[in-house]
Order: structure tokens, then C-alpha cells, then sequence
């Protein structure tokens, strides 16, 4: 950035002292770091430095000021493409980038700058290509260090990116200092396909063993803030989801392949004549952009707005885990393919929510075929409550645990009193003994007692957790161990069942572990928190283990 023009301010007469003071103007709101205010600076100077070019070329005979003017529009495109970038708005931002190189094709910043953009908009083989082009300029010798660093990201990223192979552990034995590492997005082996749910799901194309990745998602729009409580809370919430429908409007109307992504998402309506996308409109390598502000095709604003109501995700919920994070915080966001992700009340996978990403990974084991599913509401509750859970979601769910169930209630007035007994509070160790003496009359046999388990979980998790209770109890009860291994064969790794083992290792073992049962709840710890842990310690410190 700056001085080519001065030397014009003094040849020149109005129009070009104006040019001047508009670019130094410019300048000096980048360097500021007011993004905006220098877009819209820049943007009059890129207009007017155009209407001078054009009519130099009838009235200026002089080719000395005509070069520089197309030189300073050139810094002046590459300019506005910075302040656009770190607005994200990547698409405008990289079409600045090609009118810059139009008139200087190998004009170092803004290959620099076009690199930057294309890693933004996740095309990291593009981007290593264009960092690759600014090495041929002669400038780059002076910045090796920098297009080095940025070139090796690209590889790295493009690695992640075709092999899906994630480390965070040193991040986390940092104590998750420092920014969150940047990652690629990723799609494993997965297609978009027919639910017997509802309308469209995500499904397995290979068999996934519990803790691989099946995705990474960069969100299209997320919020975060953090909530008092009471009114103000609420307050902060509404403040935060009006925000947050602001950011994805914003985006749908700048890119229009975010358009089409967005309004490919279910509005709860009519999803069984939903079109059937193909995943390949997900892998930005693939994925065809253009700028959308000239675009004619809308989305209405109602539509957008059931779109968002059916498909947000809250960052901490509960089949996921935040990383890196203050507490605190609560995050609402926008991650499209992880959309397509239908709930079970059986779920097998679970997410993990990194900076703007959401990583999605088996909690167990999964065969090609399968649909993959994760709870968007607390599974370790019965039958009722969950119709509940999912009726304030809009939908009555329809997964294989819930049809069971409604016809083991249908017939089965024993169980029905069990349960108005829990809900009554009456004792745990009773109401554990007769649901485990009542499966065994009911003929309820292998996975199936892990769904009634998982139903009744909060009476098992409470005489496990008492001395008081497992002394009166304990006898005539399956072991935890038995318990959790059964529930987690059916409803795969959830965070509770994990902080259950640990806590019965220590107990049995005096606070210290013991190698096999460490194994296991290290497995356990795979399905919630995935492979992208791959160091022992890192998982461990994650379990809360020493
Ligand atoms: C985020 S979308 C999931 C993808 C959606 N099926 C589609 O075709 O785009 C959430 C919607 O899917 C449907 N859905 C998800 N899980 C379901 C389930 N277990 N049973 C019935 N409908 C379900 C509900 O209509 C819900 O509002």
C-alpha cells in the first residue's frame, strides 16, 4: 500500500486530486481496520479510477499516467479484496482478486491475498496452486517466510481434507491454549439418501468403526454470547437469535451456493417430497460458487426462518461436547450437512464443536447402510418424556427404540406402574428390582434390556451412585459394569455412562484404575470424544483421569 498516486495529485487537475484523496483515504481505514468504511472508500475510487482510465484513452495521449492509474487500480482491487476477506465475504473478495490480476496477472499481494481467500472458502488445492504462482514473482523472495507458512497449511489442510486424519490432543494437553486449530472441512464416507425417519438422512456408504469421522462442517452462520440468568437471559437469547437469522441471511445473499445448501434444508413440512441433494454440493472443491447479490431467487424471509428454527444446532447440547471454550458460553449455528442428520432415540454418532467447525464422529460402530443419527434431545429418558422432547422439536419420532417401546407399554400394565412409581420418586433400588425381575417375566432379552435401561437410566444412576442404596440393593441388581455395557451397546459412548465407569473404577480399585476396566472406558471416551484424540493422555485428561 502507498504512494503511486501522489505523483498524479500534482500533474493532475480535479478528478484526479480526488482520486488521491479517496486512495489515501482508503489506506488509511485499512490500516485503521475498518473493513467497511474502506470498502466503500475503495469502491469509489475503483469507480472513478475506471471512468478515468476509459477516457484517457480518448483525451490522455500520455501511456506513463495511464499505466500508473491502472497500477493503482490494480493494488486498489487487490485492497478491497482484503478489507472483503476479512469480512469473509470471500466471493466478492476473490473477484476482486480476478479483475487485479486481469490487469497485472501476476501481481504478487493479490495472489497472496486470492490464496488467503481461496483457504477461506476451504479450496486448499486451488489456494496452494495460486501461493504457488505469487512464488514465481520476484517480491516473493522478500516474504518466502510468509507464502512458506501459508503453502504448508494448504497441504496439511488438503491432507485432513482427503483423509479425515485430526489430531487435537496436543491442543488439549495445552490446557486448549492459544486459537483452536484450524481445520479442513471433511466428508467421510457418507451419502444423502431416503430416511425411513422422515424425508432425507445421512447414511453410510462403509462400515465406521466408533470414533471415526464421519464429517467437519464449517457453520454457515453461528452466534455465541453468554446468558445471565431469568429475564435477562432470555433477553440475550432473543438479542442472539435475531443476530444469528441477520449473519445467515447475510450469507445466503452473498454466495449462491450457500443459497442453494440453505434452501435444500427441511422447513418440518412435507420432507417425504424433499429433494434428494447430492453430497457432492458439500465438498467445496467441487462446489460451483458465484457472488449472489444480482441473483433473482430469494429466500423468503418466513422460509429462512423455518429453515433455521428446524435445522440450528446449540453448541452444547447434548450429544455434543465444546472444545476450547469458556463454559459459559452458549452458541447457536448453522451447519448444513450436519443437517441432514435425523435424531434417534438409538443414536450413533455424536459432535464436537472446534472454533466455527462441527466435527461429527461415530459414537459406535456403524455398517454400510446404516443411518447415522445423533440425539438432539436427552435419550436416557422413558418413553414419555421423550415424546415429549421431541414433540416440542415438531416431530413424533419414529425410530426403531421408540416403536418398541410404545408396544411393550401398550401391553405391558406392569411397566406402566414402574413408571408412575419413578415418577412418583419412590425408592431407586425398588424400582431398579422390579424393572430387572420384570424383564425377566417380560422374556425381554439381549439389546432390549439396554433400552429399558437407558429409559429408567436416572433410578439405575442413583443407586449406583449410593453407598445407602447399593447396601440394600446391590445383591439383587446387576452390576453397574453390566449396565453400562448394555446401555452403551445400544444407545453408543455418552458422557454420562463414561463419568459412571470411572467413578465405579476408582471405587472398586480405591481410587486407583485398573488396565482392563481402563481400557474400556478409554473406548468409551473414543465414541464421545472421537479419534481426532488420539494421544492416551490427551483422552485422558479429557476423562478427568490422571
Ligand atoms: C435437521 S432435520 C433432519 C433432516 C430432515 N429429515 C430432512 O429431510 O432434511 C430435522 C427434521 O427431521 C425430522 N426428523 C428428525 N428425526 C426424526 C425422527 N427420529 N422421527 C421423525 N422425524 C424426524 C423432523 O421433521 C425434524 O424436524
Amino acid at each position: 500500500m502507498g504512494g503511486e498516486g501522489f505523483e498524479l495529485e500534482e500533474e493532475r487537475d480535479g478528478p484526479l486530486e480526488l482520486l488521491q484523496s479517496l486512495r489515501s483515504k482508503a489506506t488509511e481505514l485499512l490500516l485503521r481496520e475498518e473493513w467497511e468504511e474502506s470498502i466503500l472508500v475503495y469502491t469509489q475510487f475503483i469507480d472513478l479510477s475506471r471512468i478515468q482510465i476509459s477516457n484517457a484513452g480518448e483525451s490522455d495521449p500520455d501511456p506513463d499516467s495511464i499505466a500508473k492509474l491502472r497500477r493503482s487500480l490494480c493494488l486498489s482491487l487487490c485492497n478491497r479484496a482484503e478489507a472483503r476477506a476479512r469480512l469473509r465475504h470471500y466471493l466478492e473478495a476473490m473477484k476482486d482478486c480476478d479483475q487485479a490480476l486481469e490487469i497485472e496477472k501476476t501481481h504478487f499481494k493479490t495472489l497472496l491475498c486470492k490464496g488467503k481467500v481461496l483457504l477461506g472458502l476451504s479450496k486448499y488445492s486451488s489456494a496452494l496452486e495460486c501461493f504457488k504462482t505469487a512464488l514465481l514473482d520476484p517480491q516473493a523472495s522478500d516474504n518466502l517466510e510468509t507464502v512458506t507458512v501459508y503453502m504448508e497449511k494448504c497441504k496439511k489442510l488438503e491432507f485432513q481434507a482427503k483423509t479425515g486424519a485430526f489430531d487435537l490432543s496436543d491442543w488439549i494437553l495445552s490446557g486448549f491454549r492459544g486459537r483452536c486449530p484450524e481445520l479442513a472441512e471433511f466428508i467421510g464416507s457418507i451419502e444423502i439418501k431416503k430416511s425411513d425417519l422422515s424425508g432425507r438422512g445421512l447414511f453410510a456408504t462403509k462400515n465406521i468403526v466408533a470414533g471415526t469421522l464421519i464429517l467437519v462442517t464449517k457453520a454457515v452462520a453461528i452466534e455465541r454470547g453468554i446468558l445471565g440468568n431469568g429475564d435477562s437471559g432470555e433477553k440475550a437469547q432473543l438479542i442472539m437469535w435475531k443476530n444469528f437469522v441477520e449473519e445467515v441471511t447475510e450469507s445466503v445473499r452473498r454466495c449462491d451456493r450457500t443459497r442453494r445448501v440453505v434452501s435444500a434444508l427441511s422447513t418440518g413440512k412435507d420432507e417425504d417430497s424433499l429433494e434428494i441433494p447430492e453430497i457432492s454440493l458439500f465438498r467445496p472443491e467441487e462446489a460451483f460458487e458465484t457472488c449472489g447479490g444480482d441473483l433473482k431467487h430469494n429466500l423468503d424471509s418466513e422460509k429462512l426462518l423455518s429453515i433455521l428454527d428446524v435445522n440450528s444446532l446449540v453448541e452444547d447440547a447434548v450429544s455434543a461436547k465444546v472444545m476450547g471454550k469458556n463454559k459459559e458460553y452458549y452458541g447457536v449455528g448453522l451447519w448444513t450437512l450436519a443437517s441432514f442428520i435425523n435424531h434417534s432415540c438409538l443414536p450413533n454418532a455424536r459432535r464436537l464443536h472446534v472454533g466455527d467447525y462441527a466435527i461429527v464422529h461415530a459414537s459406535k460402530d456403524i455398517k454400510a447402510g446404516e443411518e447415522i443419527s445423533f440425539a438432539y434431545f436427552d435419550v436416557l429418558s422413558p418413553l414419555e418424556k421423550r415424546k415429549e422432547m421431541a414433540e416440542s422439536w415438531g416431530f413424533c419420532c419414529g425410530c426403531s427404540r421408540c416403536k418398541i417401546e410404545s408396544l411393550l407399554y401398550v401391553t405391558n400394565q406392569e411397566i406402566r406402574e414402574i413408571e408412575m412409581g419413578v415418577e412418583r420418586g419412590v425408592d431407586a433400588g425398588n424400582a431398579v428390582y422390579m424393572m430387572e425381575e420384570g424383564m425377566k417375566r417380560w422374556k425381554v432379552k439381549g439389546k432390549d434390556k439396554g433400552l429399558l435401561r437407558a429409559s429408567y437410566w436416572r433410578v439405575y444412576d442413583e443407586i449406583y451412585n449410593s453407598e445407602r442404596l447399593m447396601k440394600r440393593w446391590g445383591r439383587k441388581i446387576p452390576t453397574m459394569e453390566v449396565v453400562v455395557d448394555s446401555v452403551s451397546d445400544v444407545i453408543g459412548s455418552e458422557e454420562r455412562l463414561m463419568k459412571m465407569a470411572v467413578e465405579g473404577m476408582m471405587k472398586k480399585n480405591g481410587g486407583s484404575s485398573n488396565i482392563v476396566e481402563m481400557e474400556k472406558i478409554l473406548k468409551l471416551g473414543k465414541g464421545v470424544y472421537s479419534k481426532v484424540v488420539s494421544k492416551k493422555k490427551a483422552m485422558k485428561t479429557l476423562i478427568g483421569l490422571k
